[in-house]
């Protein structure tokens, strides 16, 4: 089974690149990254990570803050009831996978009234056919429905995400298809930082829907840094300007 066929429309050049700043930790921190112009806003409930938010409650302040539709919530292979019932108790709508899930989770979080963002973390050819193949099975389950967006990052062995890895240029060509899918929404992660942001998109066989960073805008492990995420939106505004709008 292959995507439908609007998965594969062209990404329109006339809307903006999105940015969205991962593993806020505090409310502090979340309004410092909507004032750096961030669109959404990741919360990591994985706590070996530095950026997992403590107490998870917390979510609570900062979706109430922010608005459920800026604010991300990062689970990695938890159950589907206990991220369902979570996300109902703190008002998270939109749903991050970071792990393994499956696209029948993916499916009954979305009938939950989720929306699922699914990450896919690419290491070799293999990891994006695999990748094809998870998107080809949740279209089938969901009439096309889930994912709402699908995210890409660096294969970094043993480690789930945030790792400041880059995807290697032959493995974002192999993407190119994904990359060029609106329908698909995609994300672009892994390693980006203000400072190298204009050259890894350059290296994108399409323009991506939005560009994902956690460590490039901190200055310590899980301490955002105003100044940096403020540079990287700007520098995401710069690289849309000049080429998309
Ligand atoms: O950020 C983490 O520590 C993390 C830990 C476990 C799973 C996912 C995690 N982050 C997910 C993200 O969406 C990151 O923004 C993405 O992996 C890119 O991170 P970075 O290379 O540091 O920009």
């Amino acid at each position: 089974m292959s995507l439908p066929d609007h998965a594969y429309a062209a990404v329109s050049s006339s809307s903006p690149l999105r940015v969205k700043i991962c593993g806020v930790v505090n409310l502090a921190a979340a309004n410092a990254a909507r004032r750096a112009g961030a669109d959404w806003i990741g919360l990591n409930f994985s706590p070996p990570s530095p950026r997992a938010l403590d107490p998870p409650e917390s979510a609570a302040e900062i979706v109430a803050a922010l608005g459920h539709e800026r604010v991300v919530g990062l689970f990695v292979n938890r159950p589907v009831p206990e991220i369902a019932a979570f996300a109902q108790r703190v008002g998270l709508r939109l749903i991050q996978l970071h792990g393994d899930e499956t696209p029948k989770e993916a499916q009954l979080l979305a009938s939950a009234g989720l929306q699922v963002i699914k990450a896919f973390r690419i290491g070799d050819a293999e990891a994006i056919a695999q990748a094809r193949r998870w998107l080809d099975q949740a279209h089938a389950l969901t009439q096309g429905q889930v994912p709402f967006a699908c995210l890409f990052d660096a294969f970094v062995p043993g480690r789930f995400g945030g790792t400041g890895a880059t995807l290697a240029a032959s493995l974002l060509e192999g993407l190119r298809p994904m990359m060029a899918s609106s329908a698909l929404r995609p994300i672009l992660a892994g390693g980006l930082t203000p400072e190298n942001l204009a050259e890894r998109l350059e290296l994108c066989p399409a323009r991506p829907w939005m560009v994902d960073v956690a460590g490039g805008v901190e200055s310590a492990p899980g301490v955002k840094d105003p100044t940096r995420m403020a540079a990287f939106v700007a520098a995401a505004r710069r690289f849309a300007a000049s080429r998309f709008e």
